[in-house]
């Protein structure tokens, strides 16, 4: 168990921002952390980092109580708006932040050129941060919190503000860095966190519930249909066919639909019904999205 945190209580003077909150992780694949603005999510990393204590609750790291040196030995995060240092090279100042962590100058540089060159900017370790693209800064960043080997990284917004590209360079990144490092992600991009993490916490005013993202109920299949147009009492045709299952509009032209595990080849089956009915579609995915598991609205 890398973290364990027991029933973290939290007030900023009378606001309640955290509840109860309890989680452990484990190493291994990411994690995802998820919730409205005002959820508590800065406040939970800022207890999780030491910034901030709760006000009651426990947090241990292994099989100890999280202490300073705990967590500078197996924790570090990324805050948003992290910066460099434009008046240093790359190199210079992880050098400089391997020292400020305990390590021997020559240490340090060795340490500097290993995360250097976990993210891929080995080429560029003499650069100042300013003659760098929006993307090799982000990696860069994300190299500054693995000096020291930490085994656990909270990003927080790690693909904020990066065109599409870069995004998917950053998020190929932590899935490569993944096998040996335990990433805590928060964002506010839905499918980002589902294409990257198994596990989703969802904060929502100071209460944290578990997701899995790949863990819809055993017993019960879902599936997600994008149709490529409108279709006029697609949920009753559908509940016609197939008198078992639970369809749901969640947006224009998307639908959840839920059926007993029982029931083989559903998928294959609702093709079928497709193609029969001329009903031409966009995409069919196993299982619910995270944006429908969160926040299963109906469409009207
Ligand atoms: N230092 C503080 N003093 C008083 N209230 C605070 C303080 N820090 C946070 N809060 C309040 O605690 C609540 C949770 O804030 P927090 O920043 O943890 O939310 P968040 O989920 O990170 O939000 P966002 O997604 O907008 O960054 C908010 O209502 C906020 O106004």
């Amino acid at each position: 168990m890398l973290i364990q945190a027991t029933r973290l209580n939290k007030h900023f003077g009378a606001k309640h921002v955290l509840k109860d909150v309890s989680f452990d992780i484990e190493a291994g694949s990411p994690i995802a952390l998820v919730g409205p603005n005002g959820a508590g999510k800065t406040t939970l990393f800022s207890i999780l980092c030491g910034y901030l204590s709760a006000d009651s609750g426990s947090l241990h790291f292994g099989n100890d109580k999280a202490s300073t040196a705990k967590r500078l030995k197996n924790l570090a995060a990324l805050p948003q708006d992290a910066q460099l240092d434009p008046s240093f090279s790359l190199f210079k100042q992880f050098s400089f932040y391997g020292q400020l962590q305990g390590l021997t100058a020559q240490a340090a540089r060795l340490e500097a050129m290993r995360v250097l060159e976990l993210v891929n900017l080995q080429d560029v370790s003499k650069e100042y941060p300013q003659h760098l693209s929006h993307g090799m800064r982000k990696r860069a960043c994300i190299a500054q919190a693995l000096i020291g080997d930490p085994q656990l990284v909270l990003l927080d917004e790690a693909t904020a503000g990066l065109d599409p590209k870069h995004a998917k360079e950053i998020r190929e990144l932590v899935a490569s860095l993944s096998d040996d490092i335990t990433f805590i992600l928060s964002s506010h991009d839905l499918s980002e966190l589902e294409r990257l993490c198994q596990r989703v916490y969802y904060l929502d005013q100071g209460v944290l519930s578990l997701y899995d993202t790949k863990g819809n109920a055993a017993d019960r299949q879902h599936y997600t249909l994008r149709l490529k147009q409108r279709a006029v009492n697609f949920e009753s045709l559908l509940q016609l066919a197939f008198p078992t299952c639970q369809v749901t509009q969640t947006q224009d032209r998307e639908y959840t639909i839920e059926i007993g595990s029982s029931h083989q080849q559903f998928d294959v089956a609702l093709l079928m019904f497709l193609y029969q009915h001329n009903l031409p579609y966009h995409q069919l995915t196993n299982g619910m999205t995270l944006e429908n598991q969160l926040f299963s609205n109906k469409y009207d």
